[in-house]
C-alpha cells in the first residue's frame, strides 16, 4: 500500500468495528481505503464469511473537507442502500467507528460490502486486453444499463471501480459520485476522472448544488473503457493526461476528427464512436446499446464459464419451489444464454437460447430490466426475461412454493424465466436451491450456479 492517495485511511489488521474484524488492504482510491473483512470472533453466524470494509475517514479532517467527505459517504450508501441489481455491488451494512483512543480513525464511516476478488484495473495491469475484455464489457454495460434504468448516473466509470466477483462476474462499484436524474439530468460533486470525462464536462458549470451531469456521461466514459480494454490504449491521442484532455477538447470543438485505433476487433468501432461523440445529445443510450455490445462480445471468452452441473448440496435457506414446470434460464455471462431442458431418463442438458430470448427488447430495440422490483433478502422468480414480467417472491423458509405460506400461482402453469437471488448473504450455504418437478426433484439446481438472470445471483 505504499503511494496512497491523501484521503487513505490506515487501519491495523485484526482492528474491530462492529462485528467485523479487519483484515488486509484491499485498494485504495482517492478518498477511501479498503480492506478485506472477516466477522470478529463471537459475531453471528449469519453473517457472511467475507466481506470487504470500505473505510471513508469521514471523523479527522477540516470542516470543510469534512463536508464533502460526508457527503461522497452518504451518496453510496444512499444508492446501495435502495438499489440491488445483478450488476452492482451490494452493501451488508454501514457503521460508524466510535473510537476517541484512535482519532484518526474516530468518526469514519465504515462501508460494508460483498467481497470481490479483485478490480478490472488490476487485471489490465496483468494483460492490457484480456481475452475475456468483449465479455467483460458487455457485462460493464448491463451494470451501466440497471443503474439508468433505475434512474442514477454513476459519474466515476473506469477499471477500478469495475469488479471481480469470484464467479467471474462484473459489479459495478464505487457510488461516492452517484448521482439519482432529476429528469434528464442529475448534480454529482464533480465528474472525477479527467480520461474518462466527457468534454462537456471537463470545464463544467457548477452551481451551489453541483455539476449538472447526464445519464450520456457515463456512456462516454463507456466507450473510453471499451477502447482501453480492446487495445491497452486511450482512445483519444496523447503522452499524458492532460495530453488527452487537450485532445478531447479539440475533438469537441471540431478541430480534430476521432482516430480510433486500428486493433479494434470487427463490430467495435461503431459502438466506440457513438459513445464517443462530440455532444452528449448526439451519445446513444445504455439502453439501445446493450443489444449492440452484447452482439458485438459474441462467442468471444466470458470473463469465466459459469458452472453448468448442478451442485448437489442443500443447506439453509434452501428455497424449494416445487414448479411443475420447464425453466428458461440464462446464465452468468452476458454472451452466453442456456436453456435447461430434461432429457427422458432425467439428465439436464443445457441448449443455447437465441440471443433475442435471452435479452427481449421493447419497441426502440432497448434492453428493459425490472430486477429493481425484488424485495432485499428475497429470491424473485419472473415470468419474463431480466426480471420482468409477473414477480413471485420468496422469503424466509417457506419449504414449498405450491403449497406453502408464499405461494406462486403463476408459476403453476408457466415458465419461469428469470431469476434474482437478493439474499443478503454471501455464504455458499446461502445459494438457494429449486426444484422443477414436485417432491423435490429432479435434482436441484442453485440459483448460485445458474442465475437465470444474467449475473443474477452470487
Ligand atoms: N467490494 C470490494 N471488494 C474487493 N475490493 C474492493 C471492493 N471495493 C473496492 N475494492 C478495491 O478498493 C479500491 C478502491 O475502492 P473505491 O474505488 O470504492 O474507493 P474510492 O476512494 O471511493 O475510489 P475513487 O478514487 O475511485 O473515488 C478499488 O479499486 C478496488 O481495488
Amino acid at each position: 500500500m505504499s503511494g496512497q492517495p491523501p484521503h487513505a485511511v490506515p487501519v491495523p489488521q485484526g482492528y474491530r468495528v462492529g462485528h467485523w474484524e479487519v483484515r488486509e488492504p484491499l485498494g485504495s482510491g482517492a478518498f477511501a481505503t479498503v480492506y478485506a473483512g472477516r466477522p470478529a470472533g463471537e459475531a453471528d453466524p449469519a453473517l457472511p464469511r467475507r466481506a470487504a470494509l470500505k473505510f471513508l475517514p469521514t471523523g479527522t479532517r477540516t470542516p470543510r473537507q469534512l463536508r464533502h467527505l460526508r457527503e461522497l459517504a452518504d451518496r453510496e450508501v444512499e444508492l446501495l442502500g435502495r438499489l440491488r441489481a445483478p450488476r452492482l455491488i451490494r452493501m451488508h451494512e454501514t457503521l460508524t467507528v466510535d473510537d476517541p483512543d484512535h482519532p484518526e480513525l474516530d468518526g469514519a464511516t465504515v462501508i460494508v460490502l460483498e467481497r470481490a476478488e479483485g478490480s478490472l484495473d488490476a487485471v489490465l495491469e496483468r494483460d492490457p486486453t484480456p481475452d475475456s475484455g468483449p465479455a467483460l464489457l458487455a457485462q460493464v454495460c448491463e451494470g451501466l444499463h440497471q443503474l439508468h434504468h433505475a434512474g442514477w448516473v454513476h459519474g466515476d466509470l473506469k477499471p477500478a471501480n469495475v469488479l471481480l466477483m469470484k464467479d467471474g462476474s462484473v459489479r459495478l462499484a464505487d457510488f461516492n459520485m452517484a448521482a439519482e436524474l432529476e429528469g434528464t439530468h442529475a448534480y454529482a460533486p464533480a465528474f472525477a476522472t479527467p480520461d474518462y470525462t466527457p468534454p462537456e464536462l471537463l470545464w463544467p458549470e457548477v452551481d451551489e448544488r453541483g455539476t449538472r451531469i447526464r445519464p450520456t456521461a457515463d456512456i462516454w466514459a463507456f466507450g473510453v473503457l471499451a477502447h482501453v480494454v480492446l487495445t491497452g490504449e486511450f482512445p483519444l491521442p496523447g503522452g499524458t493526461t492532460e495530453g488527452r484532455v487537450d485532445a478531447a477538447t479539440r475533438y469537441a470543438g471540431g478541430t480534430d476528427e476521432l482516430r480510433l485505433s486500428p486493433e479494434l476487433p470487427e463490430g467495435w468501432r461503431e459502438i466506440i464512436t457513438d459513445c464517443l461523440a462530440r455532444t452528449h445529445a448526439e451519445r446513444t443510450t445504455a439502453a439501445a446499446l446493450l443489444p449492440r455490445v452484447t452482439k458485438a462480445a459474441g462467442v468471444a471468452t466470458p470473463a469465466r464459464l459459469p458452472r453448468l452441473r448442478p451442485r448437489f448440496w442443500q443447506r439453509r435457506p434452501v428455497l424449494m419451489a416445487t414448479l411443475t414446470l420447464a425453466l428458461l434460464i440464462t446464465t452468468t455471462s452476458a454472451v452466453s444464454a442456456y436453456r435447461h431442458v430434461t432429457t427422458d431418463d432425467g439428465t439436464p442438458v443445457y441448449a443455447a437460447l437465441p440471443r433475442e430470448l435471452a435479452f427481449p427488447t421493447n419497441a426502440r430495440g432497448e434492453v428493459v430490466y425490472g430486477y429493481h422490483r425484488c424485495p432485499s433478502d428475497s429470491v424473485c422468480f419472473f415470468s419474463e426475461h431480466n426480471g420482468n414480467g409477473d414477480m413471485c417472491v420468496w422469503q424466509g423458509d417457506d419449504p414449498d412454493w405450491q403449497s406453502g405460506k408464499d405461494t406462486c400461482g403463476w408459476a403453476a402453469g408457466a415458465p419461469v424465466r428469470s431469476i434474482f437471488n437478493n439474499i443478503d448473504d454471501t455464504r455458499e450455504e446461502s445459494a438457494v436451491a429449486y426444484f422443477r418437478g414436485t417432491g423435490f426433484s429432479p435434482p436441484t439446481r442453485t440459483a448460485d450456479a445458474w442465475p437465470s438472470a444474467p449475473g443474477a445471483a452470487r
